[in-house]
């Protein structure tokens, strides 16, 4: 990447100071763009969960990763919740989606409160293992809530075998017009459930996976307490790369955390941070991280730069950070601030090897919280931060009360924030396809049919704030 004029500002910069300019490109299609990362995490696009409770549980992390993505475990999960997720997502299909399953006895009622889990909004009846009905919302309409779901849903018009072709399916999808089939083995048990949409991202995307065929999950461990004891069983659990984490990642309790994760020979990419400058990015990495994640204060739920002034515009962060892991041969995450595809776009020109999204995906079907409506009857999920009042108490909740009180004095998040589902995008893949959109086409614009190849040709320049705003969409005159 260069300044536009080969000029550096003379201060720093967040995404929307910058643009990119439109390059000579030979690339001729958004199609042929490979958004794989090179970083050895081995995700096939560029975008990694938050490690945020709020947003980062089995049902976001199985998503994310038969897209390509990568989802990371909070480190205030315990390890054998962790075991289980990791062991639900390596277990999922790679093509079909995790239905909701019913019993035919189940209520009207029931099927409402499950259904919202799901951005495909239905369920399927099953009777010894076998589906015999599909129910959604709308058949839910003006029915007593304790009928028995038997008597509303509807019979299954498209079935198909499990290694149906997802091409074929959305063909047979399309004729039917149906909106979702549903898949069987050889013996008619559910395998999974496809919608149109689904079988048209299964032929766009290739799902990260580990050698195993399993899909691609990390988690992550704090710098305090038994590190390499908690580290070793995230291993052993079979995490496929391993986040450190804490908020001021240059400082010797991580470098210490570091140490004991190295010597237990990771055979998976080691991430660590939090850092904004080459310095801290070198330390890490000398400390043992093959990836350094690159972020303080840029997050929706962070305070952190009101509480005390420090902190970094993300994109300068990103930049020098990503120069110095790259002058040693390795990677940096963005961590934070990523509030529309461009910003994912230009993380990715500035150097970084993936980007990380924390509440922007909070307000999907697949954040773990319950789907809930303001008077207006917008839907929202409730988001916080891991450093607020509610994370701290949560994490401390094993400690004595002085403990307690103690570290409940430094709060450096939101506790309770309202992310709004986009009514047209309530999907976590409805935000992938966004940003995936958006970093195709940039990569075209760009010239550049991959992100190496992005990060090599971008041209990026500063703009005024009414330049931020001349990008901007106006939906009504003015
Ligand atoms: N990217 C960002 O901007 C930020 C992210 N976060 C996220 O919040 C979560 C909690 O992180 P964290 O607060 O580090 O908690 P951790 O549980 O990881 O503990 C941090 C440890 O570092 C010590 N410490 C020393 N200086 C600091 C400091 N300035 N800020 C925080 N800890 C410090 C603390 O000791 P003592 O308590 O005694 O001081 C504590 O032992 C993580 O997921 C982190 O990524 C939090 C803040 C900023
Ligand atoms: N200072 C704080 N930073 C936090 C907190 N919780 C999470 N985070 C950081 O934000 C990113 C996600 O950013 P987003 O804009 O996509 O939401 C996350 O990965 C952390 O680094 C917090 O309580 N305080
Ligand atoms: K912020």
């Amino acid at each position: 990447m260069r300044f536009l004029d080969d000029t550096a500002p003379g201060h720093d910069l967040t995404y929307d100071d910058v643009f990119m300019v439109p390059r000579h490109s030979s690339v001729a299609s958004r199609y042929d763009v490979d958004l794989a990362t090179t970083d050895g995490t081995g995700a096939t696009l560029p975008l990694v969960v938050a490690n945020m409770t709020a947003i980062a549980g089995k049902r976001m992390a199985e998503t994310i990763a038969r897209r390509g993505g990568l989802a990371v475990i909070p480190q205030d999960i315990p390890t054998s919740v962790v075991a289980d997720v990791v062991a639900f997502v390596k277990s999922r299909d790679l093509v079909f989606d995790t239905p909701i399953e019913l019993t035919r006895s189940q209520t009207v009622a029931e099927a409402l409160s499950l259904i919202p889990k799901r951005a495909h909004r239905a369920a399927v009846v099953v009777e010894d293992g076998r589906p015999v009905g599909i129910v959604s919302e709308a058949d839910c309409v003006e029915v007593d809530r304790f009928a028995q779901v038997q008597h509303v849903m509807q019979p299954i018009s498209v079935r198909l075998a499990a290694d149906a072709d997802p091409r074929a399916a959305f063909d047979a999808l399309h004729a039917a017009h149906a909106p979702m089939a549903v898949a069987v083995d050889d013996d008619g048990a559910l395998v999974g459930v496809l919608t149109r949409t689904g079988a048209l991202r299964a032929t766009l995307y290739n799902p990260a996976v580990d050698a195993s065929g399993g899909l691609r999950i990390a988690a992550a461990v704090g710098v305090n307490g038994d590190v390499a004891l908690k580290a070793k069983e995230l291993l052993e659990a079979g995490v496929d790369c391993l986040v450190v984490d804490t908020a001021h990642g240059h400082q010797d309790r991580m470098l210490e955390a570091l140490a004991a994760v190295r010597a237990l020979d990771p055979q998976v990419p080691v991430v660590a941070g939090n850092v904004v400058d080459a310095d801290g990015t070198r330390a890490l990495i000398g400390a043992g991280a093959d990836i350094v994640k690159v972020g303080v204060g840029p997050g929706a739920m962070c305070t952190t730069r009101m509480m005390t002034g420090v902190g970094r515009p993300q994109f300068s962060a990103v930049l020098e950070c990503a120069a110095a892991a790259r002058d040693l041969g390795k990677h940096v995450w963005a961590d934070g601030g990523v509030r529309h595809p461009r910003d994912v776009a230009l993380a990715l020109a500035a150097g970084a090897s993936a980007v990380m999204v924390g509440s922007w995906f909070a307000g999907t079907h697949e954040s773990p919280g319950d789907l809930m409506h303001d008077a207006d009857g917008r839907a929202f999920k409730v988001s916080f931060g891991m450093a607020s009042a509610r994370a701290v108490a949560n994490r401390t909740s094993t400690e004595s009360a002085y403990d307690r009180a103690r570290k409940g004095l430094y709060e450096e998040g939101i506790s309770s924030s309202r992310m709004y589902l986009d009514p047209a995008r309530p999907g976590v893949e409805d935000l992938i396809d966004e940003i995936c959109s958006g970093v195709r086409s940039a990569c075209t614009y760009a010239g550049a049919a991959s992100l190496a190849e992005l990060h090599e040709r971008a041209v990026v320049g500063v703009q005024s704030t009414a330049g931020f705003t001349e990008g901007r969409p106006l939906s009504t005159s003015w």
